[in-house]
């Protein structure tokens, strides 16, 4: 019903954090096509459809399993609460006395009183999972009200040096991780989603998103001076969602799942029309296999340090990823803010693979500590927390033959990986999604294996075809003009980079790409942007019009 699973045989599955060192190990193998910007906009989209209640993703939380120094707490043994990730005998985080990393299990139906008697839990999603911006409009009218700052349609921010900032946070030790013995004031952001400040570059999307809208706003404000408060705000959340969703299926989904892949599974189109593929029987809630496995495969992409890069492309300095996990003090010192911008753009992203850096396999929310958590562990535990399906299940699922032998899963999986499993699992049964559908070899021009690539795949189709809202729709009552749709369709993620840096002049048109041949660095200004004026209200114009000819007859005639 909830109990983690173990092997066919009975016994229990092997140590996650066995697996994470044995698959896993830390090589730094830099993409040579994509840059951090392509990583990191993975997560933004993640942190817009998914977060699974109870799980910590930013920091370590008041139930403790296993303590931060690593020694297993009173409540380890609660199966309902604990699951804490044990290290092995040899491993290195042994010999500073630690024999264990914090893992909360997620909470599911049964603890909100709302699972059924007879079946097995649900954890639940606690954002909407449609592809909505929620965490720069917040996942509730009321979050979204204290975002709001009821004038001109404007999201709150704070300004400091002349520029617009989220608003601080009351709840700084909740959120972040401030750095002690500070003079100056912690800086951490009170946003749409409770993660803004988790590491450095996530919290610029966040800025760079809460400035877009204010920019839209401005822009509507200025074309239609008599517009509420109320029709200027939802305008300008409608156009940032579609410029969101624009971004994220035909300028990210492409480089991960393939540009054909994506063209035929009907996830984008090539088309200057509206495409309305709404079905009201579709199901967009976020599946399980995708968010706690398929999903957090590029977590390998993770770099451990961030560069800080100039305009014109040079580095200026470096800082470690576990100096500045829940602190985003960074972001407002020195100009850095334009300077880590430029290198989302610039920094190449790790390669999509097997290989992990340890800043997030050694020394995850570390925060002065010298050993930190293991994402990689955590993911392959909050699989088993969750109850996934087997690899060998979610393989045939996708149309693979289900394996006998481990030999069999030689098909889709380099041998010398297929003997790592042998080594470690009992039975080809025991094969843990997370963890083989992360070695399967990619399809060319996708950065997954066959197994990922297929639960992605139908996710981003529920994404999208459950979406009532799909920018594309063309829906009469709710959707844009033809005209507008196309403008929308110009947008590009460099010119929103470009627009709310604070001095930002240059940018490649494609910032998930590196800079090359086709894709070269050029001025901000002609970057395509969304022209505002064809939301200049037009029937108050045709309205006026009509009116001062005295021709109140044609008016009613329009109207009909
Ligand atoms: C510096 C970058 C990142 C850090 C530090 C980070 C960290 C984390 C952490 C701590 C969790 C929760 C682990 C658990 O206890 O279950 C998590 C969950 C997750 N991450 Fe990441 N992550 C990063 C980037 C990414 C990227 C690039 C993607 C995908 C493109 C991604 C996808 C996910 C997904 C899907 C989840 C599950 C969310 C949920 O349903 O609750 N993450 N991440």
């Amino acid at each position: 019903m909830s109990a983690p699973p173990v092997s066919q045989n009975g016994e229990p599955l092997p140590l996650a954090r066995q697996v994470s060192s044995t698959i896993y190990p830390d090589l730094k193998l830099l993409d040579f096509k994509y840059t951090l910007a392509s990583m990191q906009y993975g997560q933004f989209i993640t942190h817009d459809i998914s977060l699974a209640a109870g799980s910590s993703q930013i920091k370590a939380r008041t139930t403790k399993c296993c303590s931060k120094s690593g020694q297993l707490q009173s409540d380890a043994d609660d199966r309902n609460r604990c699951l804490p990730i044990i290290l092995p005998k040899n491993d290195p985080q042994r010999k500073d006395n630690r024999e264990c990393i914090e893992f909360v299990r997620s909470r599911t139906d049964r603890d909100l009183g709302c699972g059924s008697n007879g079946k097995p839990v649900e954890q639940i999603n606690t954002v909407t999972s449609w592809l909505d911006l929620s965490l720069i409009y917040g996942n509730s009218e009321e979050l979204n009200h204290q975002l709001r700052e009821f004038k001109g349609g404007r999201i709150r921010v704070s300004k400091r040096d002349g520029k617009e900032w989220p608003p601080d946070t009351p709840n700084l030790s909740v959120l972040c991780d401030p750095e002690p013995g500070k003079k100056s004031p912690n800086v951490c952001y009170s946003t749409g989603d409770v993660r803004a400040n988790q590491n450095p570059q996530l919290a610029v999307f966040q800025v760079i998103w809460l400035r877009e809208h204010n920019k839209v706003v401005d822009g509507l404000a200025a074309q239609n001076p008599k517009w509420s408060d109320e029709k200027l705000f939802q305008e300008a959340r409608k156009i940032c969602i579609a410029e969101h969703q624009y971004i994220a299926y035909y300028e990210w989904l492409p480089i991960h799942l393939g540009a054909l892949n994506a063209y035929h599974k009907k996830l984008i189109y090539d088309t200057d029309q509206f495409v309305n593929d709404y079905r009201s029987d579709m199901n967009p809630n976020v599946i399980n296999e995708f968010t706690t496995a398929a999903l957090r495969y590029f977590h390998s992409a993770i770099a451990g340090h961030l560069d800080i890069i100039s305009s014109i492309r040079l580095t200026q300095g470096s800082l470690r990823l576990s100096d500045y996990f829940n602190n985003v003090d960074i972001l407002e010192e020195n100009g850095n803010f334009d300077g880590l911008t430029v290198s989302l753009a610039t920094q190449p992203q790790y390669n999509v693979d097997n290989f992990h850096d340890s800043e997030v396999t050694q020394f995850l929310f570390r925060h002065m500590m010298k050993f930190g958590g293991d994402l990689k562990s955590a993911d392959i535990q909050r699989s088993r927390d969750h109850g996934l399906a087997s690899y060998n299940d979610a393989r045939e699922l996708c149309g693979h033959k289900r394996a006998t032998t481990f030999l069999d899963f030689a098909d889709l999986i380099l041998l010398p990986l297929v003997l790592k499993l042998e080594i470690l699992y009992k039975s080809v049964d025991d094969v843990e999604l997370t963890v083989a559908g992360s070695i399967e070899n990619h399809i060319p021009g996708a950065l997954a294996g066959p197994t990922f690539l297929c639960i992605m795949a139908e996710q981003f189709t529920r994404t999208r075809v459950g979406d009532r809202f799909w920018f594309e729709n063309g829906d009469q009552g709710t959707g844009f003009t033809l005209d507008q749709l196309n403008s929308i369709r110009q947008v590009r993620l460099s010119r929103l980079l470009c627009d709310n840096g604070n001095d930002i002049k240059y940018m490649q048109p494609n910032v998930f790409k590196q800079i090359f041949i086709g894709n070269y660095l050029q001025n901000c200004d002609p970057l395509p942007s969304v022209d505002l004026s064809l939301w200049k209200d037009k029937t108050r114009l045709r309205h006026q019009k009509l009116n001062t000819k005295n021709e109140c007859d044609d008016l009613e005639f329009v109207k009909k």
